[in-house]
């Protein structure tokens, strides 16, 4: 079996540990390692003269990224996943209790198990790379630092930073890892293994006490201090996560139980802990969703279609959509960008836009002012069709108006080149229709941004039946490189996440109009798990978009599609949501003691709030809409896969992650729980609840989306 292990020594008494595991493009942490680096650690014993050594990884930018996944996917109980923490607890304590110096030099990604295996040393110094970061994202798997992380994080960095990192699982950067004592140095990847064996070679240090506040000294210092601060970790996990996510309960419970009965008590409840984590259905769909991006970064959309480069692009529009997707343009794919729009304002918007986002990061000293300033200088604006011609994609965020886009579609191709690439970003509108005014249809494809563009991880790429698969493939790419997760959808109306939205906005008006209380039906949703309710999203996005693209869904789709008689009442008394101050909630100076409902909007609606239904009852009712919807969706192949729809929907709408998406949710409550859920509905609401031919014949053949 080849190495992953090598030792070298030098000359000058440092020996180096360099970790590679042959034939994986990241070095990740696998049980099978352990024999080998107790060996090596047993070898580093005996050599006295070995006087330090410095741990570094092989390949080229990434440190070490965590425990293999796969691995921990294998477990077949919580007691082997117990068992492979206990092992890890071991070998770094071998690590740590070795009597030289032990230095980790960290390029690259260091996260998960990397970090820990890093905490074991005596020091680490990192380079100043952009590809450095450290963090603990286990919580994102639905785990826990299962390294012995919960016990050596909070010792070095103080409880309230370590809890803070183990709770969002955020990654920082080198100077905030400097700053917060992770590392205690940084410098340049040139001189990173130098700076380590000049580290290893003077000795261990006694770490000084970081400096920190009084208020931090009676929190942390003192046991009645760590309850409150305990007690409050919890109250926060369970508002932020509606106890529907074990791990960040069970992280508060390793560091209290550490402080307050030592380390080997601490790892011992880390190891039990992580075991039943493991296990968890929460965390079993969370690693699908690991497991499913990872796929999917390397598929092109279009089969063996390889990507055009694209080296310069052009938007039209410079709206909210359209300053939104130059800035990403700008700042992640770093691709020139030419804004169009007819007007010096929506120019201006669009600059102003894309500033302010980089000028967030220069505050938050994410990158210098020079760092922004040349990014900005990426983007040019245009009102006259100048400074286009040589586009390798034009974004089109104009109005959703199919003149309009005809019109947009006949200008590119008389003014940029045979190969540009022409994507709408058409929220609704079918891209076959679009398609209809072109005379090159095989360079026109839809790419579906949700709003605010630089936030949201989901884009559609919707091909129409004449779209070449270069043009598919470029367009993926494209997406990809500006931070994008793309899934190719094929082409109707909604496509897949308006269409599978809709259905469920519609229940929960339908809710509203018999009687629900607006914030009960909010909150019942967000109990379900989605970061906000159906009402709150309602007001966010427009009250008015929604009304413009019920009736377009309802002529392209069919009768379920009907929406509710409430947005004609909205709309007509101006209601629009927070763009104009007027919506389910109170804007403005009115809203300045919390978020309250604008009682005003049930005279509107013509209705008197009755008594509040159970919230599981109303989660139940949107969400089988928009499962049965995700099914018909699949039977028609508008989605390629279950997979593609379960990460559509948790990217673009927020479906609850800890589900694992519409498909795994549906796995586990059976085709036939879902048949007899809707037939149930069906029968006392109507038609729109009939189940999918695909549910009907699943629950027949007792089948599952998933093998
Ligand atoms: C006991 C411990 O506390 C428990 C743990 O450590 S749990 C694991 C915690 N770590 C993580 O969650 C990090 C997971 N990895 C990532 O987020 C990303 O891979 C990354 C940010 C490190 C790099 O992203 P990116 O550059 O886009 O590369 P990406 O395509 O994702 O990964 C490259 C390869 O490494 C693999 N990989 C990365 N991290 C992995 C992990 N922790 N386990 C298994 N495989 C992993 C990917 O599967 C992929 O394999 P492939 O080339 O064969 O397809």
């Amino acid at each position: 079996m080849e190495k992953t292990f090598n030792l070298t020594r030098r000359d000058d008494g440092i020996a180096l540990l360099t970790m590679d595991v042959p034939g994986e493009t990241m070095n990740t942490l696998k049980a099978q390692f352990a024999p080998e680096i107790t060996a090596i650690l047993q070898e580093i014993k005996a050599d006295s003269s070995i006087k330090g050594l410095v741990l570094i990884s092989g390949k080229a930018d990434s440190f070490v990224a965590g425990a293999d996944i796969s691995m921990l996917d294998a477990c077949q109980t919580a007691e082997d996943a117990r068992l492979l923490s206990r092992q890890g607890h071991h070998v770094f304590a071998e690590l740590e209790g070795l009597s030289i110096p032990v230095v980790a030099a960290i390029h690259g990604a260091c996260l998960g198990g990397g970090l820990e295996l890093a905490l074991a040393c005596h020091q680490r110094v990192c380079s100043d790379s952009s590809k450095t970061m450290l963090g603990v994202p286990e919580v994102q798997l639905g785990l826990l630092p299962g390294g012995g992380g919960t016990q050596r994080l909070p010792r070095l960095v103080g409880i309230a930073k370590a809890l803070d990192l183990m709770l969002t699982g955020k990654q920082v950067r080198p100077k905030q890892a400097i700053k917060m004592g992770l590392v205690d140095d940084v410098v340049p990847e040139s001189i990173l293994l130098e700076t380590a064996i000049k580290m290893a070679g003077a000795g261990k240090k006694t770490r000084k006490p970081q400096k920190t506040s009084l208020v931090t000294k009676l929190l942390e210092g003192t046991p009645v201090g760590r309850n409150i601060m305990f007690d409050q970790a919890s109250k926060q996990v369970t508002k932020k996560t509606q106890g529907n996510y074990p791990a960040p309960f069970k992280i508060i419970d390793c560091v209290r139980e550490g402080m307050a009965s030592g380390m080997d008590k601490g790892l011992e409840l880390e190891a039990a802990h992580f075991g039943t984590l493991v296990a968890t259905p929460e965390s079993a769909a969370l690693r699908s969703i690991f497991f499913a991006t990872t796929e999917m970064k390397k598929e092109t959309g279009a089969g063996e279609a390889k990507p055009r480069k694209v080296a310069k692009a052009v938007v039209l529009g410079g709206g909210l959509m359209g300053g939104g997707i130059a800035s990403v343009t700008t700042t992640k794919a770093k691709v020139p960008v030419r804004v169009k729009d007819i007007s010096e304002k929506g120019l201006s918007n669009a600059l102003g836009y894309a500033y302010s986002l980089l000028d967030k990061g220069v505050k938050r000293r994410h990158m210098t002012p020079a760092q922004r300033d040349k990014l900005m200088s990426l983007m040019t604006t245009t009102t006259e069709y100048r400074g286009v011609k040589d586009a390798d994609i034009v974004v089109e965020a104009v109005f959703e108006d199919l003149n309009l886009k005809h019109q947009m579609v006949r200008d590119i191709e008389k003014e940029c080149g045979e190969h540009t690439i022409f994507a709408s970003n058409t929220s609704s509108l079918p891209i076959t229709q679009i398609a209809e005014a072109a005379s090159r249809p095989e360079n026109v494809i839809g790419l579906h941004y949700f709003s605010p563009v630089e936030k949201m991880p989901l884009v559609e790429v919707i091909a129409h039946e004449k779209t070449s698969p270069e043009t598919i493939a470029t367009t993926v790419s494209f997406a990809r490189k500006q931070g994008k997760t793309p899934i190719v959808v094929k082409d109707c109306a909604g496509f897949y996440v308006n269409r599978i939205l809709a259905l469920y906005m519609n229940e929960a008006a339908q809710l509203l109009l018999e009687g629900q209380p607006v914030e009960h039906l909010d909150k019942a949703l967000v109990k379900f798990g989605f970061p906000v309710g159906p009402m709150t999203l309602l007001d966010e996005v427009g009250i008015d978009v929604g009304a413009k693209i019920s009736p377009i869904l309802e002529k392209e789709l069919g009768e379920r599609f009907k929406a509710p008689a409430a947005f004609d009442k909205l709309m007509a008394d101006d209601r629009k949501g927070r763009k104009n101050g007027k919506g389910f909630y109170l804007y403005g100076k009115a809203a300045k003691k919390g978020k309250k409902v604008d009682e005003s909007v049930y005279g509107v609606l013509g209705l008197v709030p009755g008594s509040a239904k159970e919230a599981g009852e109303i989660a139940e009712r949107c969400v089988v809409q928009m499962l049965n919807e995700a099914v018909r969706c699949l039977e028609e192949g508008i989605i390629a896969s279950p997979r593609d729809g379960d990460i559509g929907a948790i990217f673009g709408i927020g479906f609850p992650p800890f589900l694992g998406g519409p498909f795994r949710y549906m796995d586990t409550l059976g085709a036939a729980k879902m048949v007899s859920l809707l037939e149930g509905y069906q029968a006392k609401y109507g038609e729109r609840f009939a189940p999918t031919e695909l549910l009907k014949s699943m629950a027949a053949d007792g089948k599952r989306f998933y093998g």
